[in-house]
């Protein structure tokens, strides 16, 4: 027998899945527990079983892949990220993808990173109007953008660089609208009509970028300049038969760290931020942990509070409502249930962050909790787990905190009106709705200010 669920039509269930995901899930949790049976893959949808069980969830990461399939949801990311993306590749070759790009997405490598992540935050902030309501989300978003072209693509800025970043910052807004995202999950509607047809501005858009991008893999493949990015890693990185990656590999992984690297990291720190500015102590507690830290990436790094704040906003309202859905490959038994071949599972990050055994107040902003005790990879999931985690988990909670320290030292900000705010889906991610906006009430070093803005 599958764990009990509601009983209303598939198509309405799939409805509400598509129109509310946040509500819905967690209704269900409150209703059924840790694990409860949807049909929302359409009218004819086979059961799908939403799991909040740490012990399930740990399980279906690691002791039962093998008896699990991943499904093909990256497919609708191909026309973007390319036929040899990482996300494209299973088995053997994902395998191997991933050991290419990990060294250069953690450990000290990371910090080669954060001068720029913090520079870039200082220049941008030094533009925002004092006492002028601003969308944190779109700031955010653009700091993210320039930190992946610097960092990841090892772009320096210029006439490529903004060019590039003009472009991408066009093409990433546009899929995050739902009607033109449509043709992404829709290929009936990938016709290449000309520039007056969605799917053809989408191509122009993209051989733009592309020639960008091939620019400079050709000029990283001449310059003598030692650089200090992920490009540079790509490029010096071989096969097995001592073979260099081929311009379209390149060109597929950057464009892949860009796509899910990008808009993720830029809505934690808006919800962050957000959180952070709804509780004033917790705020405060953060400010006198950096003013003591001072002008230190290591121990920014490292600082306790603020890991514990990053946590703690990726718990509440996680950017990715599920992991990877897998089927299953052959009959297994888990959480005292018996699974026939093809029952998809689901480890669901938001319920199980919610959850009140793991989570006292689950609905409340609490870092201290990660302050009293470390949570599993089955309790704490935002990166999800297993085979497919995220490969910038390290990268993204680097940059959230470099990010954070330097907005918090720079200015004082303030919530323009505290209006009600509710998760509302952004292309791949759940930001704050419309509502929020934030003001700089005042420079703590205004001299500073000017210099980084006339910079
Ligand atoms: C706060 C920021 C981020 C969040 C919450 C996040 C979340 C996730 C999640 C939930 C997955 C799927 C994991 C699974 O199904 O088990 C994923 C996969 C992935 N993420 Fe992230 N991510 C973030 C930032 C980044 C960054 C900065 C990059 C790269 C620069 C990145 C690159 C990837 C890639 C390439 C995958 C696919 C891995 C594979 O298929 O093997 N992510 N991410």
């Amino acid at each position: 027998m599958l764990p009990p669920g509601p009983s209303q039509l598939a198509l309405l269930q799939t409805l509400r899945i598509i129109t509310q995901p946040v509500s819905f899930l967690l209704s269900c949790a409150d209703r059924y527990g840790d694990w409860f049976t949807l049909r929302v893959l359409g009218p004819q949808s086979p059961p799908v079983v939403f799991v909040s069980d740490p012990e399930a969830i740990l399980a279906i990461f690691s002791s039962l892949a093998d008896q699990l399939e991943l499904g093909r949801i990256a497919d609708v990311f191909r026309p973007l990220v390319g036929n040899e993306s990482l996300i494209m590749q299973n088995g053997d070759r994902h395998r191997q993808q991933r050991q290419l790009l990990m060294p250069a997405l953690q450990g000290e490598r990371l910090f080669d990173y954060t001068p720029a992540m913090t520079a870039i935050t200082q220049a941008a902030i030094a533009q925002w109007p004092l006492g002028q309501p601003l969308d944190l989300r779109r700031q955010m978003s653009q700091i993210s953008l320039a930190v992946i072209l610097q960092v990841v693509f090892g772009l320096t800025p210029g006439p490529r660089y903004r060019d590039l970043y003009q472009r991408l910052d066009q093409l990433l807004e546009a899929i995050t609208d739902p009607l033109y995202s449509l043709q992404f999950f829709w290929p009936a509607l990938q016709q290449d009509w000309g520039n007056w047809s969605p799917w053809g501005r989408f191509c122009r858009q993209r051989e733009a970028i592309d020639a960008l991008i091939t620019a400079e893999i050709q000029e990283g493949r001449q310059s003598q300049q030692p650089r200090q990015d992920v490009l540079e890693l790509l490029l010096a990185a071989r096969d097995r038969d001592g073979n260099p990656l081929s311009d379209q590999e390149l060109r597929d992984q950057l464009m892949t760290l860009l796509l899910l690297g990008h808009e993720t990291t830029a809505s934690a720190l808006t919800w962050a931020v957000f959180w952070l500015l709804r509780h004033p102590d917790c705020l405060n507690r953060l400010q006198s942990e950096l003013v003591a830290i001072g002008d230190n990436d290591r121990a920014i790094a490292k600082a306790p509070y603020l890991d514990a704040v990053c946590r703690e906003a990726l718990r509440l309202q996680p950017i990715a409502l599920i992991a990877q859905p897998r089927r299953v490959a052959s009959p297994l038994s888990l959480g005292g249930y018996d699974f026939a071949s093809g029952t998809i599972l689901v480890p669901c990050v938001l319920t199980a962050h919610r959850r009140a055994a793991t989570y006292p107040n689950p609905d409340q902003f609490q870092p201290n909790r990660f302050l009293e005790r470390r949570f599993s990879n089955g309790e704490f999931l935002p990166f999800g787990g297993g085979q497919r985690s995220c490969i910038g988990m390290a990268l993204s909670l680097i940059e959230m905190k470099m990010v954070l320290a330097t907005l918090l030292r720079q200015c004082q900000i303030a919530e323009v009106s505290q209006r009600p705010v509710r998760p509302a889906r952004r292309g791949i991610t759940f930001v704050p709705s419309q509502d929020f906006r934030i003001q700089v009430q005042q420079w703590h070093n205004p001299s500073a200010q000017t210099a980084i803005a006339s910079v």
